[in-house]
């Protein structure tokens, strides 16, 4: 079985007429997880990342084990109210709702390549959020990396010419 197989996907979910890709099943096996970690460590193997950023809360599944295996730093895009210290903040909408996303203001250092990894891109909102955080802080968005892409979608369009590797397609 491939990597998709792995991917429980869930019709009406969180509301009538999204099909939801649920990757729980894919990280419920270890040998599956560690092989999706692995061939995005591939993918972006040309790059060369500083920090890895990942948003909230599938970002962490996915950006952490890659930051561990690329032997870089990992940074938390969070929802809002939940980081500590000084805070930069940006709302956005995504397929199925509004939110808003926060880092650290001292995160990233100015000039650093950074990496930004989700588990999926479906409209593009919560990615170019993360890209606009980012830079504000003077990162330098290096790319961005997927386990799933929802095509039809177009986030892709919302990145304005950053690269984007993303592992599965739907
Ligand atoms: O491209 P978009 O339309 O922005 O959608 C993609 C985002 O939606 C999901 O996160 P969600 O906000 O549901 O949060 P979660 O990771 O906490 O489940 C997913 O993990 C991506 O971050
Ligand atoms: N269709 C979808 N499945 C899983 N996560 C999502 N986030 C945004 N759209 C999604």
């Amino acid at each position: 079985m491939d990597l998709k197989d792995y991917i429980r996907v869930i019709e009406d979910f969180p509301q009538p007429g999204i099909s939801f890709k649920d990757i729980t099943t894919l990280l419920n096996d270890g040998a599956k997880y560690r092989q999706a970690i692995d061939e995005l460590k591939e993918l972006v193997s040309e790059l060369k990342i500083d920090l890895i950023a990942g948003p909230e809360a599938r970002g962490f599944v996915i950006g952490a084990p890659l930051a561990y295996a690329l032997g870089v730093g990992f940074v938390p895009i969070r929802k809002s109210g939940k980081l500590p210290y000084d805070t930069i903040e940006i709302g956005y909408d995504l397929e199925y709702g509004k939110d808003t996303l926060a880092m650290h203001s001292d995160a990233i250092k100015p000039g650093q390549n950074v990496l930004i990894a989700d588990d999926l891109l479906a409209t593009g909102g919560t990615i170019s959020t993360s890209v606009e955080l980012v830079k504000k802080l003077g990162g330098n968005v290096i790319g961005t990396a997927f386990l799933i892409e929802l095509v039809d979608l177009n986030g892709r369009a919302k990145l304005d010419g950053i690269d984007v590797f993303t592992l599965l397609t739907y």
